[in-house]
């Protein structure tokens, strides 16, 4: 018996239990950050329509700001679609432990590139907290930030379903602060420190794999001739182990936002 084009899909992605991930490859670095931020407001503009509020998970890294940028920017353009900043829980997916005026914090970053301008709710910006806050330690840090997830999740578990994660990626295909052959590939907990991080400043807080996997959308978004092996070695399903890049989906998508740079090594790319 043949299976109809419909039944392959559904077969497909029940043996596949993630959706297929979808690619999409932008010009260069700036007009992929801008196609990402214009995603991005659609986006929770319309989980907004659904139930008045979002939320989305930011990420560090230059291409995680200039998003942030973007987004900033369009706010001031007469668009289609607007997002009501005050109802958008904030989240990051991972931060440095410094103190929190120091410039390598990516809240701080965050704050200055958008947060500080488009009028969001502070009770609803979740960041990580500094090494020079209530917390000394970043494990006290982390089980600090298990407890907030878990309170925004309420019944749904440990974490909340995040409508948009955004991660950007290392040249050796770490997300997050999760890098190859780390504690980090194998800790389950929504949550934890990461200390002796191969990328500065060393000590660190991070989601897992598994805060990662709620969210309903995961979009990786890198760019860069020096990340175009980690993305093609990702996209051919390299052991997360060795490759955490390769181990992060989103329950209804993950989605891969690449400067055709970063694409160059995919098949038929070349
Ligand atoms: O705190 C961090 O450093 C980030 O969360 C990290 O995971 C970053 O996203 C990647 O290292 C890519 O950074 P670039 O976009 O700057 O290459």
């Amino acid at each position: 018996m043949s299976l109809s084009p419909g039944d392959e899909a559904a077969r497909r992605l029940a043996a596949s239990e993630h959706p297929a991930p979808d690619v999409v490859i932008e010009p260069d670095a700036d007009r992929l950050a801008r196609s990402v931020a214009e995603a991005l407001v659609a986006r929770l503009a319309a989980a907004q329509t659904l139930r008045a509020t979002a939320s989305v998970v930011l990420t560090g890294g230059s291409i995680g700001i200039a998003v942030l940028e973007h987004v900033a920017a369009l706010a001031a353009e007469p668009v289609r679609e607007t997002v009501d900043w005050g109802s958008v829980d904030v989240w990051w997916g991972d931060e440095r432990f410094v103190p929190a005026a120091d410039d390598e914090r990516n809240e701080k970053a965050a704050r200055r590139a958008l947060l500080d301008g488009v009028g969001v709710d502070p009770a609803r910006v979740h960041a990580m907290p500094p090494s020079d806050g209530s917390f000394a330690e970043p494990e006290d840090a982390a089980a600090w930030y298990a407890g907030e997830l878990a309170a925004a999740a309420g019944d749904d578990g440990a974490v909340p379903r995040f409508d948009v994660l955004l991660l950007g990626m290392g040249p050796e295909g770490h997300v997050a602060s999760i890098f190859p052959d780390s504690p980090a590939v194998s800790d389950e907990r929504p949550v934890f420190a990461v200390r002796d991080c191969p990328k500065p400043p060393p000590t660190r807080v991070s989601l897992g794999f598994g805060a990662i996997a709620a969210a309903d959308e995961v979009w990786l978004v890198v760019e860069g001739e020096g990340k175009a092996e980690a993305v093609a070695r990702a996209l051919s399903g390299e052991n997360p182990r060795d490759l955490p890049a390769a181990g992060v989906h989103g329950i209804r998508a993950t989605r891969w936002l690449l400067d055709v740079a970063a694409a160059s090594r995919l098949p038929g790319r070349s």
